[in-house]
């Protein structure tokens, strides 16, 4: 259902505006729903006067002459939905994959159902009346890009729905003609069969039925095949739907997830490897709401759909060992997230400043000069008494780095150890490490800590009382200072001495580990200075470029214990 009609394009200060008219004329006073998100947008009216979009304000700040109002316009996506008490599809599942593909979804909820792994046990359907007022809450004030329908479990509910949506209307709808749950319960019975043809249908930019829909939507034609589908989404077609996707998940006997788009001219089989999981509760759901997501970010119908298919495919993919719920459809995970924590690791503890104690951090070029692995080098330091492990691999080949990663990580985890890594955000979040150390000339820690998120530790090296400042002020959980002493471990490295590490531990908010030089002799010296924020020491060559990793961590250890810092 466009809402506008797209004219032409216009440049305007070097930059690209689509030129729209509104196509209907109870539109008038609603012009803030005519939004296309690629391209910022004008329109103009029927009487000719060109009015500027809250989007193109956007890109018009300072000195605009079209509009000083200076937001960003986010894609929104409405879902209009059945909520499903295990989250696995309905409202759930669409924020979760609105999430995922990042949009803003808001929620109009048409039922709610008692539903879980098995079935669905129960179902109550919210007042027509109410599903009017959630609607005209939302629409009338949060710019909503694309509306998204999935159970719409009554007549009532789909007129209300079609009233509404003439009143304010949106850039595209998508329609998830849902009617039977995978487990075969009946979400809308077939009473609602007539008004979608006539009604709803019609109003939508694309249909996305699976194979029962399909069928039941065209007086139960048998859909067996993947040329059963094509004959389908032409038959859809025909209903005024400018799309139609036949979605193929339940083809039988197929080793392909194929699903058929039709858009009036062209026909495409788009196909993917089947998945072999039993986690496939509420795939058409997360289907059609990341359709949305991308029609709302701009994209053009066959790219959205690639990608959400796509999307879905991954998603599968990720969770087809996840295990939730006892029965025989479990949901699967939208933010590749919840795969990762075995049975042998223990879950990471919140960052704990004591933990700088004795923090070691690992040099590949002494490892290759002792002929030890990195494994062996960390597995020593922690026999030692190291409450702490950075991987500081500089030379290594990225996919040796993330293997030797994995292994000193079960080895962290095992004895309750946390493992940071030098430098490698990408590293650090493909082996799930507990966190990175950077430098000033690294990713800064801001940026790492949203590529990380909240529960990940980020350290920052520090000379000086600014930088302290701008670590705090970026998100670090650390700051490592120094060098202290000389070292040889970095080249031309300005040594800041004891003085310059006092002066960032009295500026710092933050916990402070000493690096630079540092090793049994000179250790307790450091220690000395005093401030209640140096929580400990970190040691390159002092413990691995020894013959005895092992014994050279137990010293250091001891020498710490003896200048009882952390207590002050
Ligand atoms: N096992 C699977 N592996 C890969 N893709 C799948 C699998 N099952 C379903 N899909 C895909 O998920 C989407 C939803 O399809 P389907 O399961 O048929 O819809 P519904 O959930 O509405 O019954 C489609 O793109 C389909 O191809
Ligand atoms: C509230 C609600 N909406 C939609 C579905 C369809 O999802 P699926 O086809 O994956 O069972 C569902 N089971 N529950
Ligand atoms: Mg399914």
């Amino acid at each position: 259902m466009a809402s506008a009609t797209f004219l032409s394009t216009l440049s305007l200060a070097n930059k690209n505006y689509l030129l729209l008219t509104p196509t209907h004329s109870y539109a008038k006073g609603y012009t803030s729903n005519f939004r296309v998100s690629n391209l910022p947008s004008i329109v103009v009216r029927k009487e000719g006067s060109v009015r500027s979009q809250g989007f193109v304000a956007m890109q018009e700040k300072g000195g605009s002459t079209l509009s000083d109002d200076s937001r960003t316009k986010t894609p929104h996506v409405l879902t209009v939905a059945g909520s499903d008490s295990g989250a696995g599809a309905g409202i759930q599942a669409d924020l979760k994959a609105c999430a995922a593909r990042r949009v803003y979804c808001s929620t109009v909820i048409t039922a709610l159902t008692a539903q879980n792994t098995v079935g669905v046990q129960g179902v109550s359907n919210v007042p027509e009346d109410f599903v009017a007022e959630q609607l005209k809450s939302v629409l009338s004030d949060m710019q909503v890009d694309v509306v998204k329908t999935g159970m719409l479990p009554s007549v009532g509910i789909v007129k209300t729905l079609c009233k509404t949506l003439r009143e304010f209307p949106v850039h595209a709808l998508v329609v998830d003609p849902v009617m039977v749950s995978t487990s075969g319960d009946v979400l809308a019975g077939p009473s609602i069969l007539s008004t979608f043809r006539e009604e709803l249908l019609p109003m939508a930019d694309i249909i996305t039925p699976n194979l029962k829909e399909a069928s039941a939507l065209l007086n139960g034609m048998q859909l067996e095949t993947v040329d059963d589908m094509r004959s389908a989404a032409r038959l859809l077609h025909n209903m005024g739907p400018k799309n139609v996707l036949v979605k193929g998940g339940d083809l039988p006997a197929s080793s392909d997830a194929v699903d058929i788009l039709y858009n009036g001219h062209n026909l495409y089989e788009l196909r993917s490897s089947r998945i072999r999981t039993r986690n496939t509760h509420g795939t058409g759901c997360s289907l059609a709401s990341s359709i949305a997501a991308e029609v709302a970010k701009g994209y053009p119908m066959l790219s959205a759909v690639k990608v959400a298919k796509r999307f879905v495919e991954t998603a599968l993919d990720y969770s087809k060992e996840i295990v939730i719920g006892n029965g025989p459809q479990g949901p699967f995970d939208h933010l590749l997230r919840l795969k990762g924590h075995s049975q042998d690791c223990h879950r990471q503890q919140p960052f704990d400043p004591s933990d700088l104690f004795l923090y070691a951090v690992t040099d590949s070029r002494m490892n290759k000069r002792w002929g030890r692995s990195i494994v062996d080098a960390v597995k020593a330091a922690i026999d030692g008494g190291a409450t702490i492990i950075q991987l500081r691999e500089k030379e290594a080949e990225t996919k040796d780095f993330l293997e030797s990663a994995k292994a000193c990580l079960r080895i962290c985890r095992l004895h309750g150890v946390p493992l940071l890594i030098n430098d490698r955000v990408d590293v650090a979040i493909a082996c799930d490490a507990d966190g990175v150390h950077v430098g000033q000339s690294d990713m800064p820690a801001r940026v790492a800590r949203t590529l990380l998120g909240p529960e990940k530790i980020i350290g920052v090296s520090c000379k000086t009382p600014e930088q302290a400042e701008q670590a705090w002020v970026d998100g670090a959980d650390y700051i490592g200072c120094g060098g202290v002493y000389p070292t040889n471990t970095k080249e031309n490295n300005i040594t800041v001495g004891l003085n310059g590490l006092k002066t960032v531990c009295m500026a710092s908010k933050l916990p402070v580990v000493a690096i630079g030089g540092i090793g049994v002799s000179n250790a307790r010296a450091v220690m000395e200075i005093r401030t209640s924020n140096l929580k400990g020491v970190a040691v390159v060559s002092a413990l691995f470029d020894r013959e005895c990793v092992q014994t050279e961590t137990r010293k250091l250890h001891e020498v710490l214990l003896g200048s009882n810092i952390g207590s002050t």
